[in-house]
């Protein structure tokens, strides 16, 4: 089937949720295919690069995985301003970060990229025994403002990469890669993270 438009291109992703929602830790399996039990919790922001290939395009998508403890609000602007994509993670054991994850929402709604690709990731779908937040609720909530809705495990590698792809799907073609084929030229300045931020 013949496609029009590039078929390779950058995309900006930011995960944003309350702490200990498993942002890195979907990251983590996204990027690297790993779990860890214990994982620290993030100082500033780490980066990470992951390509996935969609029909017969590539996306590669340039994450920023952000510490959701709240001394780090402030900093939040500088991920997801130019973003073409948002994961807001809540836990689905925990009330406090579903409700958290609606102050994101409102907060992209307002002071996001108005063409963001935004997706609601309700994590730790392996803990069923201990929902506090149903699935329904979640995909209303969603549904009413723009974002799809899945649940997943970073434990058990459920939805996680399917997170991704459906984002994937959804970018509007707006940041063609400019050498797919050969070297990679920078048409921007590199950015800098945040002091204190790791990167992978
Ligand atoms: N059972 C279960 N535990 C998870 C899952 N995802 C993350 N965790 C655990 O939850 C804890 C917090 O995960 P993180 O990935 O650090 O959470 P975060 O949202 O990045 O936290 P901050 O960096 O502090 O904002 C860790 O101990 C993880 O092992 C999951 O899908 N299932």
């Amino acid at each position: 089937m013949a496609t029009s438009g590039n078929k390779n291109m950058n995309a900006k992703l930011v995960l944003l949720g309350d702490v200990g929602a498993g942002k890195s830790s979907l990251v983590l399996r996204f990027v690297k295919g790993q779990f860890i039990e214990f994982q620290e919790s993030t100082i500033g922001a780490a980066f990470f690069s992951q390509t996935v290939a969609v029909n017969d395009a590539t996306v590669k998508f340039e994450i920023w995985d952000t510490a959701g403890q709240e001394r780090y609000h402030s900093l939040a602007p500088m991920y997801y301003r130019g973003a073409a994509a948002a994961i807001i993670v809540y836990d689905i054991t925990n009330q406090a970060s579903f409700d958290r994850a609606k102050k994101w929402v409102q907060e992209l709604q307002a002071q996001g990229n108005p063409n963001m690709v935004m997706a609601l990731a309700g994590n730790k779908a392996d803990l069923l025994d201990a929902r506090k937040v149903a699935a329904e609720e979640a995909q209303t909530y969603a549904e009413e403002n723009g974002l799809f809705f899945m649940e997943t495990s970073a434990k058990t590698a459920s939805n996680v990469n399917d997170v991704f792809s459906e984002i994937a799907k959804r970018l509007p073609r707006l940041q063609p890669a400019q050498n797919p084929s050969g070297m990679v030229l920078m048409d921007r300045p590199a950015q800098t993270p945040a002091a204190g931020s790791c990167c992978s």
